[in-house]
């Protein structure tokens, strides 16, 4: 079990300039440490943004510098450190991947988005990753999946399924379906009984307005933090003994038919 203050950091994204996002996203890192959380959440492709035509560009080599830079600030800081989804160019395209950073600045997350979504011309740019999200934090499962990855019920189920007791999603979704945003979460909570972390992004780009709204939900389905639409620093303090509690008040996990699910 695990006690952790967790902070969102809910901010505009520079459009196609990561550099200006680097300078962005450490200056609000500093700010947000003030708070003493244990793990840090930037929301979906933090760095480029849906520049997608020049995403073969901008997007560097396995990601690597986005890499080395999550991993000196998790390391700095002392803090775990979910850094969002970055472009990842790799021989097979380009990925839209989470990564995340233990305290020490070692690499303990690297999932690439499964479900891309058309809507915003994904699949023209992007490769679909092939892996779970499933990783540890101090010992407890967690998982991390991206945005559009929460409207397949049966893809956080695998997750919560191995043990997940925090669902961690990392998002840049649209504000007119902010309430889309907002059940599907909810939902996801209840269903799986985990604690669910939602880090979306505020702001706005050429094609787009971004929800924000940000959120943290507990394994009961109950809201116990939410942003506004604006740029924020959202924190919750969660016990990961809470997912226990709600699965043996509702054995859900035992109670699956798996039989009758084909
Ligand atoms: N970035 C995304 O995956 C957006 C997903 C979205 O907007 C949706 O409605 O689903």
């Amino acid at each position: 079990m695990a006690k952790w203050k967790i902070t969102c950091i809910q901010q505009d994204v520079i459009f196609g300039d990561p550099e200006a996002n680097y300078k962005a996203v450490e200056k609000q890192i500093e700010k947000a440490m003030e708070g003493g959380p244990d793990i840090l959440v930037l929301p979906e492709l933090w760095t480029t943004g849906y520049d997608l035509k020049r995403l073969n560009e901008i997007a560097e080599d396995d990601a690597a510098e986005t890499k080395a830079f999550l991993a000196k600030l998790a390391r700095k800081h002392n803090v775990h450190l979910i850094g969002g989804s970055a472009a990842k160019r790799t021989e097979d395209g380009v990925f839209n991947t989470l990564l995340a950073y233990d305290r020490e600045g070692q690499q303990i997350a690297e999932y690439s988005k499964a479900h891309l979504f058309q809507l915003m011309d994904e699949h023209l740019h992007l490769q679909m990753g092939k892996e779970t999200g499933d990783f540890e934090l101090d010992g407890i499962k967690t998982a991390g999946v991206i945005c559009y990855d929460i409207r397949f019920p049966e893809w956080i189920r695998l997750h919560a399924a191995a043990g997940a007791e925090v669902l961690f999603v990392v998002a840049q979704w649209p504000a007119e379906r902010l309430s889309h945003w907002r059940a599907l979460l909810m939902a996801r909570a209840i269903e799986n009984q985990c604690w669910v972390v939602g880090c979306n992004r505020s702001g706005t780009d050429p094609d787009h307005e971004f929800a924000g709204n940000s959120m943290i939900i507990n394994p009961l389905g109950d809201i116990v933090a939410e942003a506004g639409k604006d740029d924020e620093l959202l924190s919750a303090e969660i016990d990961t003994a809470e997912t226990g509690e709600a699965r043996g008040h509702i054995p859900v996990f035992e109670d699956r038919r798996t039989e009758l699910y084909r």
